[in-house]
C-alpha cells in the first residue's frame, strides 16, 4: 500500500529516517515534511526529493502517516496547532523520548492510531533500531505497514509494555551516542600514544564495527566471543583488568540508569499537561 507520509519537524532523527526510507525505495512524492525553520527547507528538499511546507497543517493535512519528530517539550503546542487537520483515518507516529500514548491521544483529541517509537539515528545508513508500541486503534494491517517502514531502515522490536520503553531509549535510542563517546575516548588515546587521528580513527571504529557484527551475525555468547580474544596473561587481559578496576559495570549501568530515568521524568512532566 502506498500511504503519503508527513514529518511533522525535520531534525536529526526526522532526517535519520526520510534518509533511511528513501535509500530502501520509498518514493519521495510520497513523502513531505513541515519545520518552522523555512532557511533548512530548500537543503531538505534537494536532500530527500521531498516537498517541505511550514505550516505543519498543510503537512499534516495531506497525510495517512504523519512522523511527530518534534522534541519532546514543543510536542503538545506543535499538536494543538495543527488539530484542525487531524482525521480519524489518520496513523500517527511519535518519536519524542518519553511522551506517553496516553498523552499523544488526548492532544489530538480526535480518535486516531498512535504508535509510540524509539528509534535512533543509525537509521540514516540502514542499521537503526527501533522500539514500537501501539495503540488499541492502530489495526494490524497499520502494525503490519509500521514495522515494514521501520524495516526498511534497519530493524525493530515490539514491545507490550509501555514502561519498558524507557529501557528502550536506554539501550538502543540514546545508546549511540554512548559508543561514539566511546570511539572519541579511543581515538585521543591512540593519538596520545603517536599515531595520526585519521589512523586512530580507521582502527578503533573497525574494532568496534568488526565487534558488532560478530554479536549481530554470529549469535555467539557475548562473553564467549571476549574470552576468545584474551590470552592469559596478554595485552587484551592487561585492557579488560583495567576496564573492571576502573568500574566499567558501575559505570555502565549508571548511564543506562540515569537514562530510562530521564525518560521516566519526561513522560510524567507531559502526562498531566
Ligand atoms: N536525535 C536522536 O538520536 C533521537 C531523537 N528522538 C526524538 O526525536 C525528536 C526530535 O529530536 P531531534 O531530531 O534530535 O531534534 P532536532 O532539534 O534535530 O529536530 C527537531 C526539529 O523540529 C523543528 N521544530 C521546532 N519547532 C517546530 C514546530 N513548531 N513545528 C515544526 N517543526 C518544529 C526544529 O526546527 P529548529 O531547528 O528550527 O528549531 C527541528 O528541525 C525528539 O522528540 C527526540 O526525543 C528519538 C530517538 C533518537
Ligand atoms: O536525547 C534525547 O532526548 C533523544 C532521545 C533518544 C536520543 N536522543
Amino acid at each position: 500500500m502506498s500511504l503519503k507520509i508527513a514529518f511533522v519537524g525535520v531534525g536529526n532523527m526526522a532526517s535519520a529516517i526520510i534518509g533511511g526510507l528513501r535509500a530502501s525505495g520509498y518514493a519521495g512524492e510520497s513523502i513531505v515534511g513541515s519545520s518552522i525553520n523555512v532557511e533548512d527547507h530548500k537543503n531538505l528538499e534537494q536532500r530527500f526529493g521531498i516537498r517541505m511546507y511550514e505550516d505543519n497543517q498543510d503537512a499534516v493535512a495531506q497525510a495517512d502517516v504523519v512522523f511527530l519528530c518534534v522534541k519532546p517539550n514543543m510536542l503538545q503546542s506543535v499538536v494543538e496547532g495543527f488539530a484542525d487537520a487531524v482525521r480519524d483515518d489518520q496513523l500517527y507516529v511519535s518519536v519524542a523520548a518519553g511522551i506517553e500514548i496516553n498523552a499523544l491521544e488526548k492532544w489530538l483529541v480526535k480518535p486516531v492510531a498512535v504508535v509510540r517509537s524509539m528509534p535512533n539515528t543509525p537509521a540514516l545508513v540502514g542499521s537503526g533500531m527501533s522500539g514500537l508500541i501501539a495503540n488499541s486503534r492502530t489495526t494490524d494491517e497499520q502494525k503490519a505497514w509500521v514495522a515494514d517502514a521501520f524495516d526498511s531502515f534497519g530493524s525493530h522490536v515490539w514491545v507490550d509494555n509501555e514502561a519498558h520503553m524507557h529501557t528502550v531509549t536506554a539501550l538502543s535510542g540514546s545508546a549511540p551516542a554512548y559508543f561514539f563517546r566511546v570511539l572519541e575516548v579511543m581515538i585521543e588515546a591512540g593519538m596520545a600514544q603517536g599515531l595520526d587521528e585519521a589512523t586512530s580513527r580507521k582502527l578503533s571504529t573497525y574494532a568496534m564495527k568488526g565487534a558488532a557484527a560478530m554479536v549481530t551475525t554470529l549469535d555467539d555468547d557475548i562473553a564467549q566471543l571476549r574470552r576468545n580474544i584474551t590470552s592469559p596473561n596478554g595485552t587484551t587481559q592487561a585492557a579488560l583488568e583495567t576496564l573492571e578496576q576502573q568500574g566499567i559495570e558501575a559505570l555502565v549501568t549508571a548511564a543506562v540508569d540515569a537514562c530510562a530515568k530521564r525518560s521516566k521524568e519526561l513522560g510524567e512532566e507531559f502526562a498531566s499537561k
